[in-house]
């Protein structure tokens, strides 16, 4: 590995392994930010969340930012962080220049409150797959193992490296979503609340852990609710909003003579963070206290007050940040997020550079690759959801084959091929709808996070996903339609058995695709409600004017194609009545539909080729899974 090792100044190691230095020291300063909210609501006012607020993180200093609860302590950490930038003024600087937002998000990580693992993984695993998308393909596996063993020995996670990841205490899986961002060593961690939901032997635990990485001369900042005076003392500064405005910045010793200096005196045995947030309640003096600190101008140090603008960055070591020839123009007006080179530098030398510092790490096949076999793998270990899909296929199956047994050949009752064509779609398309719509929330948590802390871009993830679900999918379906055919007593015909299969698969490709639409795009519960209310629609066209479709309309034709139901049950109706299908059996004196055809005709789709309701089909599969890939991006992007 490039990155030298050292040694640690009264960090806790509890192996014995030193971590690595981190690349660079960077020092966050921030200028009159601003964060208004679009209220949802029509003709309501902006929401201001935060007013013109200044800053600085320093470099090596475990930086917490407090406030009572509303106050805008996550808001301002996500804009700092770079997570939100929708409504966001003000100016953001790495050390005294300008940031590039694409620069920085490689550089920082953010671990949020409810930081979702990756599930039915052990931690080791979890880790060797960050590894591999984080790490420069150079890197060989052995020295991936070496530094995964290193990170998880430095945060105490050794002896929990075959434990799976849901399994983990909570203070076991906040050190793992650290260890996670270790690898490719940034130096900023921003992290929300990193001790909720935890004792205090897990805080303390969790906070000796950041202690130690800012003492390496990373810059970290996290949120923290009241936190006791033991876990105050690990913090080197604080940083208190209070109705969206900066009313404390500096160092966590210099909080009394701040408060001394406003007129407020803290009571002994009294812990100061607590009594600040108490003083925040009254109006007055969060207004008096925000006017001694120029709402974040000036910070407090141990040797008196500093003015935030004018701190020098001398003392920060910055090569590989501050790069004379890439100037950051994250805060061009133009918007454009692109890097602007201006000394001499070339595209290619600049993503070459980029490449090297900061570890972009796998080509967008190798992301597919690694995020292909994670999939499959968490796929195969979730036997409890595989084998309740067994079931409901099978159960199904049996049921739907029960109802039509050996009816495939009987001539003379019309209405029972249908419904079991539109039995066989309905099937797919509800199973197939619902599962996305389940589970794929809980993904797009996971998948926010590993994004924003650039592991991989979001086409690999895509694809990754649509290849890894096909085999499972296709296997449950063919169980599915392999009892419903025989059942039924549909003719052993080869050719007519596999267009049964792709009809069905497709179905269940499209509605999947559905469910996956709206799935990227609303929670668990919206989506519930959602789903069936959606497919009902298509449901309606899909058996809409059997009876008399040689009356329908042009224009109704046209939207009733739309329902990719629709288009299911006319292809697996030309898939049983069609291939030169003899006459089916009669044991009534007259049998109208005895011939295929006169179904056919009655249908109006006697001269409709299979393979156009396939590729209307296909064409809706595509068109929802757009849907579903525009859904992420919009995601990814708010
Ligand atoms: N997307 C949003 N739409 C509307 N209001 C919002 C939105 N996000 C945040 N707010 C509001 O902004 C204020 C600050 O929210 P924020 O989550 O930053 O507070 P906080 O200090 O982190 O609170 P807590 O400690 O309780 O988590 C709150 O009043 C919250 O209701």
């Amino acid at each position: 590995m490039p990155i030298k090792k050292m040694m640690l100044c009264g960090a806790k190691e509890e192996d014995g392994v030193p971590l690595q230095q981190p690349s660079a020291n960077l020092d966050l300063q921030f200028h009159d930010i601003s964060l208004s909210i679009r209220p949802w609501k029509f003709r309501q006012p902006k929401k201001t969340i935060l007013h013109g607020i200044n800053g600085r993180f320093k470099a090596g200093e475990l930086t917490a930012i407090m406030g009572p609860s509303g106050a805008g302590k996550s808001s301002l950490l996500n804009v700092i962080s770079g997570f939100r930038s929708r409504g966001v003024t003000g100016t953001l600087l790495v050390n005294g220049h300008p940031r590039n937002e694409r620069i920085f998000q490689k550089m920082s990580c953010f671990i949020a409150q409810e930081d979702a693992l990756q599930p039915m993984l052990t931690v080791t695993e979890t880790m060797m797959v960050a590894a591999s998308l984080k790490l420069p393909s150079h890197v060989t596996p052995q020295e991936k193992q070496t530094t995964v063993s290193e990170i998880l020995a430095s945060l105490g996670l050794t002896k929990a490296k075959d434990t799976q990841t849901t399994k983990l205490s909570g203070g076991q899986q906040k050190r793992l979503s650290i260890a996670l961002e270790l690898i490719n060593n940034p130096p900023v961690f921003f992290l929300d609340e990193p001790t909720s939901g935890l004792d205090n032997v897990a805080a303390k635990q969790c906070l000796s852990v950041l202690k130690m990485l800012a003492s390496q001369g990373r810059t970290i900042v996290c949120t923290i609710h009241q936190p006791s005076a033991l876990l105050l003392s690990f913090f080197d500064s604080m940083y208190v909003v209070a109705q969206g405005i900066c009313i404390y910045q500096g160092s966590t010793r210099a909080l009394i003579p701040f408060l001394k200096s406003v007129g407020i005196h803290c009571p002994t045995h009294y812990n100061p963070s607590d009594y600040i947030l108490e003083m925040s309640e009254d109006k007055s003096i969060v207004q008096a206290m925000s006017e001694n600190i120029m709402n974040g101008h000036h910070s407090w140090t141990n040797n008196g007050i500093e003015e935030v603008s004018e701190m020098s960055t001398k003392d920060i070591l910055l090569p590989e940040v501050e790069v004379p020839s890439i100037q950051a123009d994250a805060n061009s007006e133009s918007g454009s997020s692109e890097p602007c080179i201006t000394d001499g530098l070339s595209m290619l030398g600049y993503r070459k550079f980029q490449r090297k510092r900061f570890g972009v790490a796998s080509s967008g096949w190798m992301q597919f690759c690694i995020l292909l076999k994670r999939m499959i793998l968490q796929i195969f270990r979730n036997r409890i959801a595989l084998r309740l899909q067994l079931i409901h296929h099978v159960f199904c199956g049996f049921f739907i084959g029960c109802i039509f047994f050996n009816q495939a050949n009987d001539g003379s009752k019309m209405f029972n091929h249908m419904k079991f064509c539109i039995g066989v779609v309905l099937f797919h398309g509800y199973t197939w709808i619902m599962v996305p719509v389940l589970c794929f929330p809980y993904e797009v948590k996971l998948l926010r996070r590993e994004h924003f802390n650039k592991w991989y871009s979001l086409v690999p993830y895509y694809s990754a996903m649509t290849v890894s679900k096909i085999p499972t999918q296709v296997f449950f379906s063919m169980i599915f339609i392999t009892m419903v055919y025989f059942m039924s007593g549909l003719p052993m015909d080869l050719t007519r058995f596999a267009s049964f299969a792709i009809v069905g698969i497709l179905v269940s490709i499209a509605s999947e695709g559905l469910g996956l639409a709206i799935a990227s795009a609303a929670d668990v519960t919206t989506g519930s409600v959602a789903a069936p209310a959606i497919i009902a629609p298509f449901l309606g066209l899909a058996v809409y004017g059997f009876d008399f479709a040689n009356q329908i309309s042009w224009l109704m034709n046209a939207i009733m194609k739309m329902s990719f139901l629709r288009c299911g049950v006319v292809a697996l109706v030309l898939v049983v009545f069609g291939f030169d299908r003899k006459h089916l059996n009669c044991d009534e004196i007259y049998c109208h539909y005895k011939d295929p055809q006169v179904i056919l005709r009655m249908l109006d789709i006697q001269n409709v080729s299979l393979l156009s309701p396939i590729i209307a089909l296909f064409g809706l599969l595509v068109l929802f899974r757009t849907i579903c890939f525009i859904g992420l991006r919009w995601r990814l992007a708010t």
